[in-house]
């Protein structure tokens, strides 16, 4: 699959979609896991277990391990829809510069908040910098954030923010920053104390980028900065951050108006000030711009450090009593030494990946089952929905349950195999039954 963006115009098209390399070792990967999946469901559905006699439990047992081989399988299958052909596209941002640095169309950004206190002012106003300082003409930027918290100190912080940020642009293209300014707001403490409280209101235009007179310390014009802060009421639906976008919205369309909106959490970052530029590649080119509606970047998430927790070692007993056995051992050493290879691939380490695949356990016997029988009470219409933000930073209690259960990782490292190594000895152990 090749040149995916076209024509274009004079001079080439502005992105190009490749489709990657290496794909058949995939598909053949991936079929000879299906082929174990399916053996695998086969061993269950031709060996289940009588059930009189006392026989009941191991029946109920099996069957029980039969439906979470099911539910195993039909999501593997699913996964494999991003993961069977993917296709790489590249920007030409030299040739988008060529032809349109003057017509670039604006842009509207959308920034979400909810919660002052897992989402601290500081953490926002650094996502909210970092939009404002894109390599995009200002005049052409319009940054809103929605505070769903409708937080005072998220407020003022943004006022902060929008004089600050007079400084920090022209800083920013001086010396090319690609990062936020976190060190310097972390030295603003109490920003309360600044302000008188009716200063405070749900819509506020803190720098008009239409007004000429809005310009940074060099005398260049200021993106658009504006805070909204809707009303949520517990009797209304307020769809949490789907609903903050539509408020978004309709805030904009009387300010800036944009045919283009961006959308970001107030916990991401862009590592790149091209960003934006790299989106309009896609929307500008002649020949495909016209059938793309929408630009996803994808989302990186970084471990707290290199190896996350501490490494051990891994012991498998071998216990091979039947040609079963195959099909499961199959999948199991093909599937993580795919995923250990595409870690590595990625620049992680071996041990920062075993810490992954206890986590990705701890995580599956804890939070996914919780949020799982959460979600499935509430469209049962047995309780309500448990949405909770998620903490955004490593606060200093976070950071002391982190170092506790890496501690408890060594402990338990030192007196008892890994939680992964447990998993597979109940896997030869259940293999062993058979
Ligand atoms: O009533 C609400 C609740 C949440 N948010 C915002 O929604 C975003 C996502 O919430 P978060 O707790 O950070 O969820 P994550 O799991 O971290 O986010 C992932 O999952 C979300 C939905 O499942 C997606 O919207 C996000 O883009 C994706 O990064 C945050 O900016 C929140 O401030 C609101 O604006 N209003
Ligand atoms: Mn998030």
């Amino acid at each position: 699959m090749g040149g995916g963006g076209g024509g274009g115009g004079a001079g080439g098209p502005l992105f190009e979609s490749r489709g990657a390399k290496g794909r058949l070792w995939y598909k053949l990967y991936a079929a000879s896991v299906l082929v174990g999946i399916f053996l695998i469901w086969v061993y269950r559905a031709i060996h289940l277990p009588k059930g009189g006699g006392g026989g009941g439990e191991g029946r109920l047992i099996w069957i029980g391990l039969f439906g979470a081989e099911i539910f195993f399988g039909l999501y593997w299958i699913l996964t494999q829809v991003v993961r069977w052909n993917p296709i790489y596209h590249q920007t030409f941002k030299g040739r988008l510069s060529k032809r349109y640095e003057n017509d670039l169309p604006p842009i509207d950004i959308f920034v979400c908040t909810a919660d002052p206190t897992i989402e601290p002012p500081m953490l926002v106003v650094n996502t909210v910098l970092s939009m404002m300082a894109f390599d995009y003409p200002t005049k052409k930027l319009s940054v809103y954030l929605s505070d769903d918290g409708f937080s005072q100190l998220t407020f003022y912080a943004l006022l902060e923010a929008a004089s600050f940020s007079k400084f920090w642009i022209p800083y920013c293209n001086k010396f090319k920053v690609e990062q936020s300014p976190a060190s310097y707001f972390s030295s603003v403490s109490n920003l309360t104390e600044f302000y008188s409280a009716n200063e405070f209101s749900a819509i506020k235009i803190l720098i008009d980028g239409r007004d000429p007179k809005t310009v940074d310390v060099e005398g260049v014009s200021l993106p658009t900065l504006v805070y909204v802060a809707r009303e949520k009421r517990h009797e209304y639906p307020h769809n949490f951050k789907a609903g903050a976008i539509n408020a978004l919205i309709r805030v904009s369309s009387e300010i800036s108006d944009a045919p283009f909106i961006l959308i970001v959490d107030c916990d991401m970052y862009s590592n790149s000030s091209q960003s934006v530029r790299d989106a309009m590649c896609f929307f500008m080119d002649g020949e495909n711009g016209h059938d793309i509606a929408f630009v996803q970047f994808p989302q990186n998430f970084r471990n707290l450090h290199k190896n996350n927790t501490y490494g051990d070692y891994i012991t498998i007993v071998n216990e091979i009593l039947s040609l079963w056995f195959i099909p499961f051992a199959y999948i199991i050493t093909a599937t993580q030494a795919f995923s250990l290879l595409e870690c590595l691939r990625c620049g992680e380490t071996f041990t920062s990946w075993w810490n992954m695949q206890k986590m990705k356990m701890m995580r599956r016997t804890t939070s996914y089952l919780f949020s799982f029988i959460d979600t499935t009470l509430q469209q049962l219409g047995l309780g309500n929905s448990g949405f909770i933000i998620t903490a955004k930073i490593a606060e200093d209690e976070a950071l002391k349950r982190f170092s506790y259960v890496t501690a408890l990782f060594v402990s338990l490292n030192l007196i008892w195999p890994s939680l992964l190594t447990y998993q597979w000895r109940i896997f030869f152990f259940e293999i062993s039954l058979c």
